[in-house]
């Protein structure tokens, strides 16, 4: 299957961002048709240390034994010990092209906000992108303003060949409008780990 459809749900999250077993969030939500997740255990109250590998590796293991795509978000150090597929990473973290040189054949996703980081960022190394914040976010401490589904048209219009997801604010109730403007694929936490019924806002996204 190609990239591009294999980022179509995307499922973001860490124990930080969990009221119960992110194991038991994990299943409902892959019940519920994510294609891909991404082990993001950072911020307040997240796990560090053993107890954060301990948890990737059961994360891993769910998404291996489904077939789903398994990233992980910053931590290059990570990728190896939990057999990732790819890895994450923003502006801010390890620059891409070292990341490219270290992992020669894994996924590599970067994050995309505006048009000045499109231009100093190494995009022909990269896999796919994350374009956001689309809408106001209260999961992320430092997002930046929400950009709105123009930049994915904007992204897609530069950049047609790379596979792109919009993340931020996304719910069942708007991932839509991010579709239709021509994104890939729907990234999200909280629409997906604080739903009631995870499996259905899974099948609803
Ligand atoms: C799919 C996707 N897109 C964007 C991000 C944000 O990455 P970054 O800017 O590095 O912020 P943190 O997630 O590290 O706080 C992402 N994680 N995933
Ligand atoms: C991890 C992350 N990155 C963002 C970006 O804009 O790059 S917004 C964000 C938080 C997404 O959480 P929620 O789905 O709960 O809004
Ligand atoms: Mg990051």
């Amino acid at each position: 299957m190609e990239l591009s459809q294999r980022l179509r749900k995307y499922l973001i999250m860490g124990s930080q961002n969990c009221e119960r077993d992110p194991a038991d969030i994990l299943k409902e939500a892959i019940e519920g048709g994510i294609t891909a997740f991404q082990f993001r255990e950072k911020g307040p109250g997240s796990l560090q240390g053993e107890e954060k590998l301990a948890l990737g590796k059961r994360l891993r293991e769910l998404c291996r034994t489904h077939d789903v795509l398994f990233i992980v978000n910053d931590d290059s150090v990570l990728v190896d010990p939990l057999e990732a597929d790819g890895i994450h990473v923003g502006q801010d973290d390890v620059d891409v092209q070292e990341l490219r040189s270290l992992f020669p054949k894994k996924i590599i996703g970067l994050s995309i906000s505006n048009e000045e980081e499109l231009k100093g960022s190494a995009v022909d190394v990269v896999d796919y992108l994350g374009a956001g914040p689309m809408f106001a976010t209260s999961t992320k401490v430092d997002a930046k303003e929400p950009v709105g589904v123009e930049w994915i048209k904007r992204v897609k219009f530069l950049y047609p060949g790379i596979p792109l997801v919009g993340i931020g604010g996304i719910t069942v109730g708007n991932a839509r409008e991010v579709m239709e403007v021509g994104a890939d694929g729907v990234s999200a936490i909280t629409a997906i780990t604080a739903a009631k019924d995870v499996v259905r806002a899974v099948k609803l996204l």
